[in-house]
């Protein structure tokens, strides 16, 4: 017994030793998910560079963060000299690039939440792998995405896993870390180690469709628009329900408009492409006119529900 409880302390000793080598921290994407990432890791200690292909994107992810990092520091210390000191010494560890390649040259990890699009996520890794240390270990927040198949496109299959943020980032305790069955122990004990230095509850996944949440939460969703298109209840009626019934602090359409029609146009579109024949990852008529109108939920101004003050 005393050789197996040396195992642990010797793997718990390891991971805790690769998790503590992850100080510099790439996150490319400064939208919704990376823009919380990164604020996150800031606030925890590690140097972050915050990277967008839009700059206009980076100073909305700036102000963003911001008015966060204000929430927390209020909500940690209330007001005064510590919750200025937190926001101060948080924001000194942040910078922002437009620059992906240069971003990673002495990256310990990249973490990738660009748009939900596997052609895209593809060409990003392939063209950083080329960049970053060969130490250097890539994740991705994908909500859907099969990683290996994110993976495919660099030659670091064993440092290559899944980090998975919940939305809003700086709130949500969860973490699903994904391995495929190239990711190697130490890569997969450093993620985990690094996802409970940055305050999170970890789980670990397998690389399945929607990994644990989003295999049950994203066909809930589904279900939801299927019955306001049905003409069974109204979006309001089904949020209230959801709330007052089954106790979810947001409703479906509520959770849709927070995280944005557009991913969740990108994730049924690739789920109905892997799998043709489940009817409940066909097409939605109502989310296709929300988002060919541009209306993307709160990010834009108004989803199924309008936000604009
Ligand atoms: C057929 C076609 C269908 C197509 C549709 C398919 C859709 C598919 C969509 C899937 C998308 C991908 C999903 C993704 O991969 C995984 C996810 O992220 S799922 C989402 C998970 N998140 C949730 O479920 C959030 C649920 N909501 C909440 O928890 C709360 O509502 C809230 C967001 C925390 C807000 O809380 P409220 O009480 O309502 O409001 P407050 O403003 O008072 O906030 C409470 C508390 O939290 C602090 N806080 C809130 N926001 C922030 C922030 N951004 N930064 C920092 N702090 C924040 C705030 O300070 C409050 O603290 P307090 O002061 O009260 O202690
Ligand atoms: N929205 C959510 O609730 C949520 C939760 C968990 C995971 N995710 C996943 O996180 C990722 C990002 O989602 P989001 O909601 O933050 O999207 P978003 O649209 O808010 O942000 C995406 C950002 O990526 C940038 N971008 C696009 N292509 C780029 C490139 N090639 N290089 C650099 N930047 C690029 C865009 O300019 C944009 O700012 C997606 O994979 C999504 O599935 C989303």
């Amino acid at each position: 017994m005393a050789f197996f409880n040396h195992l642990a302390r010797r793997s718990f000793a390891q991971s805790a030793a690769m998790a503590n080598a992850i100080k510099n921290v790439t996150v490319i994407g400064s939208g919704l998910m990376g823009s919380g990432i990164a604020q996150v890791a800031a606030q925890t200690g590690h140097n972050v560079t915050m990277v967008d292909i839009d700059p206009v994107a980076v100073e909305k992810a700036q102000k963003r963060i911001g008015a966060s990092i204000a929430r927390v520091a209020k909500k940690k210390f209330g007001e005064g000299d510590d919750a200025a000191k937190f926001m101060n010494e948080s924001m000194s560890h942040l910078k922002t690039s437009t620059d992906a390649v240069a971003s990673v040259e002495s990256a310990d990890l990249v973490v990738e939440a660009i748009v939900e699009n596997l052609k895209v996520k593809k060409e990003l890794f392939s063209k950083l792998d080329g960049a970053a240390p060969a130490h250097t270990i890539f994740a991705s927040n994908t909500s859907s995405i099969p990683i290996a198949k994110i993976a495919e496109a660099t030659s670091r299959l064993d440092r290559f896993g899944g980090l998975h943020f919940f939305n809003p980032v700086p709130v949500m305790k969860l973490l699903e870390v994904v391995r495929i069955p190239e990711t190697s122990d130490g890569t997969y004990e450093a993620m985990k180690g690094w996802g409970k230095a940055m305050g999170k509850v970890t789980v670990e996944c397998k690389d399945t469709p929607g990994f644990i949440v989003n295999r049950l939460l994203v066909p809930y969703m589904f279900e939801a628009v299927r019955l306001v298109e049905r003409g069974e209840a109204s979006p309001r009626d089904v949020d209230t329900a959801m709330k007052l019934g089954a106790g979810h602090p947001m409703g479906p359409f509520e959770l849709m408009d927070y995280v944005g029609l557009d991913t969740g146009k990108f994730i049924i579109d690739g789920w109905h492409a892997d799998y043709p024949d489940e009817e409940i990852f066909k097409p939605s008529p109502m989310l296709e006119k929300l988002v060919a109108d541009g209306k993307l939920g709160v990010k834009s101004g108004e989803g199924f529900y309008s936000y604009k003050k």
